[in-house]
């Protein structure tokens, strides 16, 4: 397949209708896929596709020297090197004043060598590179400023949770007030409760440090959540009824969509508000970050539950343990739940489609285990086999308040129809054990690697408002953090990739089948919905 820019404004599908494009309304995931993807497919472009504005790299006056700089600059350096900017309270505020950041000051930054972050750091978004490949998609390094925007005295905080649990949020609640407080002497942070709605519907609590410092050893939300009840107009006339001037979301894709929408609203009233999203989720089905914070508890967690499926499945002849995890559209937790454990015989997925019946089926793999290993261990995700259940139950699609449809629980499906099919049609006697822990595993504390990893992005998010970013994500690139534009995390959700050396590395490790029969053919499926992906992109961009 061959893609051609046709002129500077449209770009032509040949394979299918013209689909015209206007240049500058390129979707940014449509870069995501383009570059890279269309080298490896070998579609050429006449000229490389990079960001049109406003997306194009822009490094505000932090980085400019004076000589340079009467406002935000483009620095289109380099064709191929990208920068996906955040937004900045100055882009709407121009005249706002600055003052030097009093972290240099601080008792714990008064020996760092270089205590703020160099303004023209960027993180890359890819770090896998040939010698010819394009230098890509870059986001702005996260960490103090030498200049800030907000005096101590000014700052009034408010923290927000939203969506489902995860462990480790109160550990982030904590250290954004500790870390107001402690590096920039903020003393009035205040928890709106119950998600988005409690903005307008509850009474706010006040956040000290006093108050805090014992919440990370809990699980859940100090600050209680919800989902729905999200009303742009009345959450930003409370945040101006309330005087509150930087903003603290944490939560998942949902969440963030929200969060822009916040952001959005306040850059239309020119209100002095920074916005600032944690990214939340037990799925890490958030994209562009490494990974969400409390996912490696949660893996860890999951490990009691499978342990104690192993433990009775192999005490009893022909025992069949099913453990059921999270994961609504996303398998990680299944997937390195079972990659970390090794007792667990076959991981079902949402991403990969598997069947019961036949050779290459579920079935027969069980089958095969139970006689050469007496019993068999099934690690399954929530939103796996959802196509199956709602045949079977002629559901009809049903949602939840954020409008996420609600899952039909394929975990007792598929204990009853494993059952019934040894039962019935092979006439064999099994001992089925099936645990569903999914809410034992969200409500639990982070552990250490998750505290510290809360930590850093409580303490990236706080030197990010001050600096005056607003409208961002923040979160591990590469595992260095770096300050994400919303909607570049919201626009597309992390998935297991099928055709990845990790999905890979689990069939190596459990030996069950791939249930692909022919490996090209999904090959071939993955890159056909790739390529709607980008032609829907552009049909709905235009
Ligand atoms: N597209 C959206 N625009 C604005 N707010 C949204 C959007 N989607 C979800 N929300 C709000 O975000 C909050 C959490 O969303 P939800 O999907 O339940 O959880 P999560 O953030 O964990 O994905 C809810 O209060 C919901 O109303
Ligand atoms: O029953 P609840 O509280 O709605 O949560 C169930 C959902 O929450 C999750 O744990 C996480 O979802 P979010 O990231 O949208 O909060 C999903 O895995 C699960 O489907
Ligand atoms: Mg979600």
């Amino acid at each position: 397949m061959e893609l051609s820019f046709c002129n500077a404004s449209s770009l032509r599908f040949p394979h299918t209708d013209s689909v015209p494009l206007h240049y500058c309304s390129i979707p940014e995931s449509f870069h995501t896929f383009s570059n890279s993807y269309l080298a490896s497919k070998s579609i050429s472009l006449r000229r490389p596709l990079i960001w049109p504005q406003p997306r194009l790299v822009r490094l505000r006056a932090e980085s400019v020297s004076p000589t340079e700089s009467n406002g935000s600059v483009d620095k289109h350096v380099d064709d191929d090197f990208i920068i996906e900017d955040v937004p900045h309270l100055t882009d709407f505020l121009p005249d706002l004043p600055s003052y030097p950041n009093p972290l240099k000051r601080s008792q714990a930054y008064a020996i760092v060598k270089e205590t703020f972050v160099n303004p023209e750091d960027v993180v890359a978004k890819d770090i896998i590179v040939q010698k010819d490949s394009p230098r890509g998609v870059h986001f702005r390094r996260a960490g103090p400023r030498e200049k800030v925007f907000f005096t101590p005295e000014e700052v009034r905080a408010c923290i927000v949770t939203c969506g489902g649990l995860c462990p480790g949020i109160n550990t982030v609640i904590r250290e954004i007030v500790c870390g107001l407080k402690n590096m920039y002497g903020v003393d009035d942070v205040i928890g709106i409760q119950g998600g988005y709605r409690g903005f307008y519907s509850k009474n706010t609590l006040d956040l000290t440090t006093k108050v805090v410092t014992d919440i990370h050893k809990r699980g859940g939300t100090f600050l209680q959540t919800s989902r729905g009840g999200h009303d742009t107009k009345k959450i930003v006339d409370n945040i101006q009824d309330r005087g509150i001037n930087q903003v603290y979301i944490i939560g998942g894709d949902g969440t963030q969509k929200g969060a822009a929408a916040i952001h959005k609203e306040v850059e239309k009233r020119g209100i002095k508000v920074a916005v600032a999203g944690i990214p939340k989720t037990i799925d890490n089905d958030i994209a562009v970050i490494d990974k969400s914070f409390g996912f490696d508890t949660a893996v860890e967690e999951a490990q009691r539950a499978i342990n104690a499926a192993h433990v009775e499945a192999e005490s009893m002849e022909n025992g069949v343990g099913i453990v059921k995890l999270m994961g609504r559209y996303s398998g990680f937790i299944a997937m390195l739940a079972t990659l970390g454990n090794r007792d667990v015989d076959c991981c079902l997925i949402p991403e990969s489609p598997f069947f019961l019946e036949g050779p290459g089926g579920l079935y027969e793999y069980v089958e095969q285990r139970l006689k050469e290993n007496g019993h068999v261990l099934i690690v399954l995700a929530e939103g796996a086999g959802q196509e199956y259940v709602a045949q079977s139950m002629q559901a009809f699609q049903e949602k939840d308040a954020s409008g996420n449809r609600l899952l039909l629980d394929v975990g007792l499906w598929l204990t009853q129809h494993i059952k019934d099919h040894f039962t019935n049609i092979r006439k064999m006697t099994i001992n089925m054990k099936y645990i569903d822990p999914t809410y034992m595993i969200r409500a639990i504390p982070s552990n250490a690697s998750d505290n510290i990893y809360c930590t850093l992005l409580a303490q990236s998010a706080v030197h990010g408002a001050m600096a005056g970013f607003t409208g961002f994500t923040v979160g591990p690139v590469n595992s260095r953090h770096a300050y994400i534009p919303i909607d570049r995390v919201t626009e597309t959700t992390n998935t297991v990739n099928l055709t990845g050396r990790m999905w890979a590395r689990l069939l190596a490790s459990t030996n069950q089948p791939s249930f692909i029969q022919d490996s090209q053919a999904v090959r071939e499926r993955v890159d056909k919905q790739t390529i709607d992906a980008i032609h829907n992109m552009i049909i709905n961009s235009t």
